[in-house]
C-alpha cells in the first residue's frame, strides 16, 4: 500500500459543483471573478444546487423560500440562554445549534430528494439567524427578525447589528459570501461528504462540516489572521514580527494553500475590498499592514495569500466581532456543503480509504493479573 500524507493530490470523487484547474476557480463553469463582480449570493446558492443560473422567477422563488424559512424554533433561541455564551467559541455554539435544529425538523431523517432539498433551504435560511442570534444574545440583546424586502447579505448585517447596513457594506458582504461559497473538495466539504456517504442525514453532514471548518488550518484562519494583525498593532512592527515567525518556522496565517500554485484567485477581490473599506473607516492601517505582510512573506517564500488573509480586515471594517469571522464563513460555505451533500446522495458509495498500519507486530494478550 502507498500512503499519501494528507491525501495530497488524491482524486477522491467526481463533482460537477466547482473546479480548480490551473489555479482558476469556477462554480459550475462560471469563473469566480465573474461571479464576484456580478452575482448575488442567492444566485450562487441556486447555481450550486441546480447547476444553472436561475431565471428571474426561479431567483424570486428561492429568495422567498429563504425568507420564509429564516425563523428559528423558539427552543433553539432559548437554549442560547442556558449555555456559557460568553466563554464558548461561536463555532462550537453554532456546531451544537445546527445539531439541535435537526431535532426540530420532522423531515430530518427523510432521505427523499425533495425532502433533502427542503432541508437545504431550511439550513441555508436558518444559519444566518443562528449566528446573529448567538452574537446578540451574548451581548444581552434580543435577536432581530429579518426584513422581507432585504436580500441575504443585507439581512445578515441587519440581523447582526439591528440597523440598516450601507450599500457599500452590503456590496462587500455579498462579495465575501460569493467568494466563500464553494471550493471543490476542501476539508470541510470532504468531511460532509464522508459523513453523508454512510447515508447519514443532512444535519449530521453539516454539523460534521462545521467541526472541520473550525480549525485554524482551514476556516479558522480568518480569525487567526485578525489576531495576528491586532498583535502586530502598527504597520512599522510588521517586518520584525513576520521575519521572526518565518525564522522560527512558524506558520503565517492566511498564507499558503494545498491546491493553488500561483495564488488564490479570491484574494485579490478581498484585497481590493479591504482597501476600500479601511479607507472609509479611517483605519487604513489594517490594509497597509496586510499589504506589508504579503510583501515580506512572498519575498521569503512562494506562499501567496489565501481567501482568509484579506477577508479578516474586510470583516473587521464591517464592525464584525473577530470570533464571528469563521461562523460567517460557514454561513456562506453551507451552500457548498449542501450542494455536495445532495450530489453525494445522488450517486452514493461509502467513502472508506485504508490506513497503512505502523503499530507493533502481532502480540499475545497478557491477562491483567500478570501485568504490573
Ligand atoms: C479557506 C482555507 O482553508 S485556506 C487555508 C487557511 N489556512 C491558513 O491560512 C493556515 C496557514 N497555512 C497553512 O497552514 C498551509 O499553507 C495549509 C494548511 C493551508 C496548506 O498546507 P499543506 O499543503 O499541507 O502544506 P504544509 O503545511 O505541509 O506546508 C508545506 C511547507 O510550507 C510551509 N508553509 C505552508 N504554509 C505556511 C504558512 N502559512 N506560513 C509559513 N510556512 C508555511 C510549511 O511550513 C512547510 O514547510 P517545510 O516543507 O519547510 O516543512
Ligand atoms: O480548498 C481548501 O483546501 C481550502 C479553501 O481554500 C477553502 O475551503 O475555501
Amino acid at each position: 500500500m502507498t500512503t499519501t500524507r494528507g491525501l495530497e493530490g488524491v482524486v477522491a470523487t467526481t463533482s460537477s459543483v466547482s473546479s480548480i484547474i490551473d489555479d482558476t476557480l469556477t462554480y459550475v463553469g462560471y469563473n469566480i471573478d465573474d461571479l464576484a463582480e456580478n452575482a448575488s449570493f442567492e444566485e450562487v446558492i441556486y447555481l450550486l444546487w441546480h447547476r444553472k443560473l436561475p431565471t428571474k422567477s426561479e431567483l424570486k422563488e428561492i429568495k422567498e423560500q429563504l425568507a420564509e424559512n429564516a425563523t428559528l424554533p423558539k427552543e433553539v433561541i432559548d437554549h442560547f440562554k442556558f449555555i456559557p455564551v460568553n466563554s464558548v467559541h461561536p463555532m462550537a455554539a453554532i456546531r451544537t445549534a445546527i445539531s439541535l435544529l435537526g431535532l426540530f425538523d420532522e423531515e430530518a431523517d427523510v432521505m427523499e430528494t425533495e425532502a433533502n432539498y427542503r432541508k437545504a433551504i431550511r439550513l441555508q435560511a436558518k444559519l444566518p439567524s443562528l449566528v446573529t442570534a448567538f452574537a446578540r444574545i451574548r451581548k444581552g440583546l434580543e435577536p432581530v427578525e429579518p426584513k422581507a424586502d432585504f436580500g441575504f447579505a443585507e439581512n445578515f448585517l441587519y440581523m447582526l447589528k439591528g440597523k440598516d447596513p450601507s450599500p457599500i457594506e452590503v456590496e462587500a458582504f455579498n462579495k465575501a459570501l460569493v467568494l466563500h461559497a464553494d471550493h471543490e473538495l476542501n476539508a470541510s466539504t470532504f468531511t460532509a461528504r464522508v459523513c453523508v456517504a454512510t447515508l447519514s442525514d443532512v444535519y449530521s453532514g453539516v454539523t460534521a462540516a462545521i467541526g472541520a471548518l473550525k480549525g485554524p488550518l482551514h476556516g479558522g484562519a480568518n480569525e487567526a489572521v485578525m489576531k495576528m494583525l491586532s498583535d502586530i498593532g502598527e504597520v512599522e512592527n510588521a517586518e520584525e514580527y513576520i521575519r521572526e515567525k518565518l525564522a522560527n518556522k512558524e506558520k503565517i496565517m492566511g498564507f499558503g494553500h494545498r491546491v493553488y500554485q500561483q495564488g488564490d484567485p479570491r484574494a485579490k477581490h478581498l484585497r481590493k475590498m479591504s482597501e476600500k473599506l479601511t479607507n472609509l473607516t479611517n483605519e487604513s492601517k489594517w490594509y497597509e499592514m496586510s499589504v506589508k505582510i504579503e510583501e515580506i512573506v512572498t519575498s521569503e517564500k512562494p506562499l501567496p495569500p489565501n481567501v482568509d488573509f484579506y477577508s479578516a480586515s474586510v470583516y473587521h471594517s464591517l464592525g464584525i466581532d473577530h470570533d464571528l469571522f469563521t461562523p460567517i464563513f460557514a454561513v456562506s460555505r453551507v451552500s457548498g456543503w449542501l450542494a455536495h451533500i445532495l450530489e453525494q446522495y445522488e450517486n452514493n458509495r461509502l467513502i472508506r480509504p485504508r490506513a497503512d498500519y505502523t503499530g507493533p507486530d502481532l502480540q499475545a494478550y497478557v491477562p491483567i493479573s500478570e501485568r504490573g
